[in-house]
């Protein structure tokens, strides 16, 4: 039986998938491995804390609001705090922007490489025991090691990623990443306390049935939207919406499917923000074979201006992309 087909078998721990991967690669210094590594330490960290929080006391409203004007949780805090931890003392990163805070976070200056981070996706779920997650970004710094970090280190655009990917606390844990070499996905064993790799070279179908949209603001979408969603339904789709961006994506890229977080006139930008939600998806996406539009742009061609900036988001199976904004042309010529 001819093995190599296989490719590398599927039971490879990350830590061996990461190293291969990185002797592919002459000039490799392994500091992004580390860093890969440094995130998926942190990830079991909040695994562990994610599946007892309902015995723990990190339930509930952290009592102060970040950036955004949102009420934190204690979990989006911990998280923040455990991803930040993990970075410094893993030792590979220069500096970090969180949804959590305000400002850049400056840690080593002798690092090269920049994380932008949402700690805790899908907040709203946390206390309600449905599928959470953390999304990241990493970027290699524009100005010389050794010097403070620049906020133009952080606000590049998603084509300069080096690699992105998200943490799926659901009812396994799953670590999907990309260096611009494909997607991979490891599923957390829980006995070993190891990713595994569960998921080689993820594709994303073309075409598929499932429309992902917070339907409650439909009447605050523009027309477009609103058109394009009854078509979903003229058609018998099926609708799913989790609240939870890395579930609903996760979902829409094994089976098909499209997420839509349009603009509406109260969030003139959409809700998610580009640094650390939309522009690691993006890329993901677009590895999987996927495609990511605010509805004018590619995601990952949208020039960043601030840390916590908005964009609408448009993302999944790239048929389903394309025929949901042939609906904005169709509106602008109507308008
Ligand atoms: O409740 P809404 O408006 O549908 O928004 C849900 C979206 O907001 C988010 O919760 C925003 O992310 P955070 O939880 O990290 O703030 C996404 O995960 C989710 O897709
Ligand atoms: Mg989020
Ligand atoms: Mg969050």
């Amino acid at each position: 039986m001819n093995k190599s087909k296989l490719g590398l078998p599927i039971g490879t721990t990350l830590d061996r998938f990461i190293k291969q991967k990185e002797d592919e690669f002459s000039s490799a210094t392994g500091e992004l491995s580390q860093l890969l590594r440094d995130i998926a330490l942190a990830g079991k960290i909040i695994n562990k804390e994610v599946n007892k929080s309902g015995l723990l006391d990190i339930t509930g409203g952290f009592g102060e609001k970040n950036v955004q004007g949102e009420d934190q949780q204690k979990l989006d805090v911990v998280a923040d705090i455990r991803f930040t931890r993990a970075l410094k003392n893993g030792g590979m990163t220069c500096a970090v922007v969180s949804e959590e805070e305000q400002e850049i976070i400056h840690l080593n200056p002798n690092c090269r490489y920049v994380v932008a981070i949402d700690p805790l996706d899908g907040s709203s779920n946390i206390d309600v025991n449905v599928s959470i997650g953390t999304i990241f970004s990493i970027y290699k710094r524009i100005s010389p090691v050794g010097g403070p970090v620049q906020d133009e280190d952080v606000l590049q655009k998603g084509t300069e990623q080096v690699a992105a990917g998200y943490i799926l606390y659901g009812s396994s844990t799953m670590l999907v990443y990309t260096t611009g070499r494909g997607v991979h996905g490891f599923t957390l064993e829980p006995s070993l306390g190891e990713f595994v790799l569960s998921h080689n070279k993820m594709k994303s179908p073309k075409d598929g049935k499932i429309y992902s949209i917070n339907e409650g603001n439909y009447f605050a979408f523009d027309e477009w939207v609103r058109a394009y969603v009854d078509d979903c339904k003229k058609k018998g789709m099926t609708a799913r919406y989790i609240g939870s961006l890395v579930a609903d994506f996760h979902r829409n890229m094994m089976k098909g499917g499209i997420y839509l977080y349009p603009n509406t006139e109260k969030a003139p930008n959409g809700k998610l923000r580009l640094l650390y939600e939309c522009n690691a998806l993006a890329f993901i996406a677009e590895q999987s074979g996927g495609v990511a539009t605010n509805g004018k742009e590619r995601i990952l061609d949208i020039q960043p201006t601030t840390f916590h900036q908005r964009s609408p988001l448009y993302i999944g199976s790239s048929e389903m992309v394309e025929y949901a904004t042939s609906f904005i042309k169709a509106d602008t010529v109507a308008g």
